[in-house]
């Protein structure tokens, strides 16, 4: 094992570094060393279980590792993701210093600005009625037809910022479930529907499926010279659209420097564009780009991604915890989670390192959360007195946009800092006893009881503070959490930008698809699926 990754581990194996409770009580300036802010956002991680001796530590294993060469070379547009021999360069689409970026020998800028341009015309004619739909209507509703990166960003994104939308309805349609759609267009009048096409490589069995049967809503209350009027696209591969059947004066690009689970700021945001407007889209890229230059630019210590990557990486190798939980203080960012799992989980959850090697080491945790205070009332259980230490990242709007309601903001706020403060100081036994004899329990049944009331504590958690969820603070907040999942790849030491464990089982349901069907026989699989192909052959009516 690396020796800084040992000495890691022997730091933290010492009290001073792991007891949070000691640690705030023997210094009255751990919040001030411990958190960081970059603009109006405040990165608060006093709350992790590190010292100054750590994080030298995890600096020093940063450079080792390369991941400052790493970043460089992103930003360059060298191929970093070598399995697919492509550049990762989300960080153009968000580019607005315009300055050239290379690929190929190639300035990538030109394009991108003229797609943005062309969304930005498209979604001003979509939401201001000039573009209209075959029988001379307005659209009312936009439905976006995609999954995973093709559908995650806007739909995430378009939740977020729904104090902004002043354009058409949005509606988001994913799953290959029949039910999504037909539940998502048993309301819709097809006069006033325009359905988004979004998939990078036009070949998504989900996308295709749900596209054919929106063709058919259409085709059939409209006629088959109504589609064209009713359809647009976004795609890398603009001959498969073509074969669809969609102008390609609607059919919006971006490119293979494009992962799926980076494409939000691409034409793959064309909803959440119409949904809030060019400007403020303008905004949400604006944010991002903010971004990208602290992460460039701030020294490591100062630097809000990479330390939330080099914490991220701690506590996932150094400390063991599986997973960490991402709890927004914020109803509108309930999809976030959902969001990162894609972002986070389908970049780093890798098994095989850069060199084509086994890892020796844990790589991505598993992502997940819900928004709080919904989930007080739900897990918040075992995150405080569970089994396992799940690390939290907080997330809380010093202002809501219902300003009539601040009251409720305010319990929000006070919600959101009690729990991260219940999860670091926990409930001693001698407190838990003491309280119930103040309630004037008999000694033997606080003794009994007590054991229950005991709160370990020293539970990690991070909490990030921003003014107001505007466009440009999401798009701040996206691109740091991108930044974080890069730094933690680089550390790992594996490439975050491919994803070929979702092809198993592609090439699987393509190959069941007859069976189930009952036009071929399930021999040749294993008994449990033959079982099941037989259960639901059985019942199918
Ligand atoms: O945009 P596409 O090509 O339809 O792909 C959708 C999603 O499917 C995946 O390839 C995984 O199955 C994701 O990486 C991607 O975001």
């Amino acid at each position: 094992m690396n020796a800084l990754i040992t000495s890691l581990k022997e730091t933290a194996t010492r009290t001073d570094a792991t007891d949070l409770r000691a640690a705030f009580a023997a210094d009255a300036a751990r919040f001030d060393r411990f958190s960081l802010r970059f603009e109006d956002l405040l990165m608060d991680f006093s709350k992790i279980a590190v010292n100054d001796e750590v994080l030298s530590g995890l600096v020093k294993l940063a450079g080792e590792k390369g991941v400052a060469e790493k970043r460089a070379a992103m930003f360059a547009g060298e191929k970093i993701n070598i399995t697919e021999d492509r550049a990762v360069l989300h960080t153009a689409l968000r580019n607005r210093a315009n300055t050239p970026v290379m690929v190929d020998g190639e300035d990538v800028m030109p394009a991108v600005n003229q797609v943005l341009e062309a969304m930005g015309e498209f979604s001003e004619g979509i939401r201001s009625g000039s573009i209209k739909g075959a029988t001379g209507k307005a659209f009312t509703d936009v439905v976006n037809i995609g999954i995973g990166g093709s559908d995650l960003g806007p739909a995430m994104t378009t939740l977020a910022l729904a104090p902004y939308h002043d354009g058409p309805r949005l509606h988001y349609v994913s799953n290959i479930d029949g039910a999504h759609i037909a539940d998502t267009i048993a309301g819709l009048d097809p006069e006033t529907t325009l359905f988004i096409v979004a998939s990078k490589t036009f070949t998504t069995i989900e996308t295709m499926t749900n596209a054919k049967t929106a063709r058919k809503f259409i085709a059939g209350a409209l006629g088959e010279e109504a589609v064209g009027h009713h359809f647009c696209a976004v795609s890398t591969a603009l001959d498969k659209v073509d074969d669809f059947g969609i102008d390609q004066s609607r059919v919006f690009g971006f490119w293979d420097w494009v992962g799926g689970r980076y494409s939000i700021w691409s034409a793959i945001g064309l909803p959440l564009m119409i949904a809030i407007g060019q400007k403020n889209f303008g905004a949400f890229l604006d944010g991002a780009h903010a971004m990208d230059n602290h992460f460039r630019e701030a020294p490591v210590t100062e630097n809000l991604p990479f330390m939330l990557g080099l914490i991220g990486y701690y506590q996932r190798v150094v400390l063991g915890y599986p997973s960490r939980a991402v709890i927004p203080y914020d109803q509108r960012m309930s999809r976030f989670a959902a969001y990162l799992q894609q972002l986070d989980m389908e970049s780093n959850g890798k098994s095989v390192t850069i060199e084509s090697e086994d890892v020796t080491a844990p790589t991505g945790p598993i992502v997940w959360g819900e928004p709080g205070t919904n989930g007080q009332h739900a897990f918040f259980q075992l995150l405080h007195q569970g089994t396992n230490v799940i690390p939290i990242e907080f997330m809380i709007a010093a202002n809501g946009h219902e300003k009539d309601l601040r009251h409720q903001h305010q319990l929000l706020m006070a919600n959101c800092l009690a729990q991260s403060e219940a999860l670091m100081k926990g409930r001693t036994l001698e407190e838990a006893k003491a309280q119930l004899l103040d309630k004037g329990m008999e000694a033997e049944k606080a003794e009994q009881i007590a054991p229950h009331r005991v709160f370990t504590g020293n539970r990690p958690s991070i909490t990030f503070v921003y003014d107001v969820l505007t466009p440009y603070a999401l798009g701040r907040m996206i691109a740091l959490y991108e930044h974080r999942v890069f730094v933690e790849g680089v550390l790992f030491g594996i490439n975050s930008f491919d994803q070929w464990g979702v092809e198993l089982g592609k090439e699987l349901a393509t190959g069941l698809l007859p069976v189930v069907s009952g036009d071929e026989s399930a021999e040749g699989h294993d008994s449990s699926t033959r079982g099941l192909v037989a259960a639901l052959l059985a019942a199918a009516n």
